[in-house]
């Protein structure tokens, strides 16, 4: 077994094991008093997951209800919410009782910001399934859903008080979602492991997917430790998210996924940064090139136009100015702000 600890406000143990899936019931019992917990998850994972994660917690002792919403990023709004704290109030969850997320970024996201959000504030365990979220969207207590108007645009920062990440369940993970999960493994290479990235270069990464996984999340962890609520350097994991976010906003989060959306996003603004003179010349090629070798994107239709409009909604903009997170050279990475006015003319290549 492999644990990180994040020093969050709230400290809490990320667990990386094969088979911990049917172990959540001893954790939640070590680390919580609760007397019922309500499972979400989706329609994809609930069939070949929830019975081993329900059957665990009932071992212990604890009340069970489970709560399945139909998958998908389309789904990730305040409606789904609002169905999460009917199922939430019905079983009279109290103020002592948890939340598990057993799912990917989705449900992971919209189970929290349910458990962030009922009565104020409850406990919460992520057991991310996807690559996604096992590498990123399970640490770091981001929470919230989408609004027409743009990405997570609602949310709150809520840690949870465990991560447990079986990786046996990337088995069941489409080559797609895998590919997806590698657009965010890719970033942490770019924004502070060159190391990393060289390895994605010369290796196949998911013939050693413990490491990788342990890896990102440490960096994510380093990072959130000392900047959990992004008053600065957490902004740098958002590397590619500016027009990434802003290319799902286009589409209306149908038909293109995170991880591909920030694969094209990362390439984009690191030719922005080449024709700028801020990043060293043959990033955004060597950016290409590992996308492609794990199966991602790397351009879109969308224009400069319709990308600069999007983006302009981002969280990362404040005032008249938007915080662009650039690489100087690969691992190496910094954030700049740029007048929304000329944001079109920055992104141009
Ligand atoms: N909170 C954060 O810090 C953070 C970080 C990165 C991404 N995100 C969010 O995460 C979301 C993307 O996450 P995602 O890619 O996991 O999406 P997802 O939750 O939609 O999962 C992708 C697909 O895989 C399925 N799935 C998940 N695990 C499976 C398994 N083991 N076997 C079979 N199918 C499985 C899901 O049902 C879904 O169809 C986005 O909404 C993104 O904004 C959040
Ligand atoms: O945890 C973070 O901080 C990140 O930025 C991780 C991103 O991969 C993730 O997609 C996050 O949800 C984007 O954050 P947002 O604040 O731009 O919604
Ligand atoms: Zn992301």
């Amino acid at each position: 077994m492999r644990t990180v600890r994040v020093d969050t406000g709230k400290p809490y143990d990320i667990c990386i094991e094969r088979g911990i899936l049917d172990k959540c019931g001893e954790y939640a019992k070590a680390l919580s008093k609760a007397e019922k917990v309500t499972i979400i998850s989706d329609s994809n994972v609930a069939p070949l997951y929830m019975d081993r994660v329900k059957n665990s917690l009932e071992k212990e002792g604890f009340k069970v209800a489970t709560h399945i919403f139909k998958a998908g990023e389309e789904q990730k709004h305040l409606g789904s919410i609002a169905e999460m704290y009917n199922t939430l109030a019905k079983f009279s969850m109290t103020r002592k009782d948890i939340v598990v997320a057993l799912g990917g970024g989705v449900v992971g996201d919209m189970a929290g910001f349910a458990a962030a959000s009922y009565l104020r504030g409850i406990d919460f365990i992520q057991i991310p399934t996807s690559l996604l979220s096992q590498v990123d969207s399970s640490v770091g207590g981001k929470t919230g859903v989408d609004l027409p108007q743009g990405k997570n645009l609602v949310g709150a920062f809520h840690q949870p008080i465990a991560v447990l990440i079986d990786p046996d369940t990337l088995k069941t993970l489409t080559d797609d979602y895998i590919c997806d999960g590698m657009g965010e493994v890719i970033k942490y290479g770019c924004i502070k492991d060159e190391k990393l990235f060289e390895n994605l270069e010369n290796q196949n990464a998911l013939e050693h997917i413990e490491d990788i996984i342990e890896i990102c999340v440490s960096i994510k962890r380093d990072v959130v430790n000392r900047d959990e609520k992004e008053a600065g350097e957490r902004k740098l994991l958002n590397f590619g998210h500016t027009l990434g976010h802003a290319i799902e906003k286009i589409y209306n989060f149908k038909g293109i996924s995170h991880g591909m959306a920030v694969a094209i996003g990362m390439v984009l603004i690191t030719k922005a940064g080449e024709k700028h003179g801020i990043t060293e010349k043959g990033t955004a090629d060597k950016i290409c090139a590992l996308c492609k070798k794990y199966g991602l994107p790397t351009t879109d239709k969308s224009t400069f136009e319709q990308m600069a409009q999007a983006a302009k909604g981002d969280k990362k903009t404040a005032g008249s100015s938007i915080d662009l997170v650039l690489l100087t050279k690969i691992g190496d990475s910094f954030t700049k702000k740029v007048e929304l006015a000329n944001l079109c003319d920055f992104i141009t290549t």
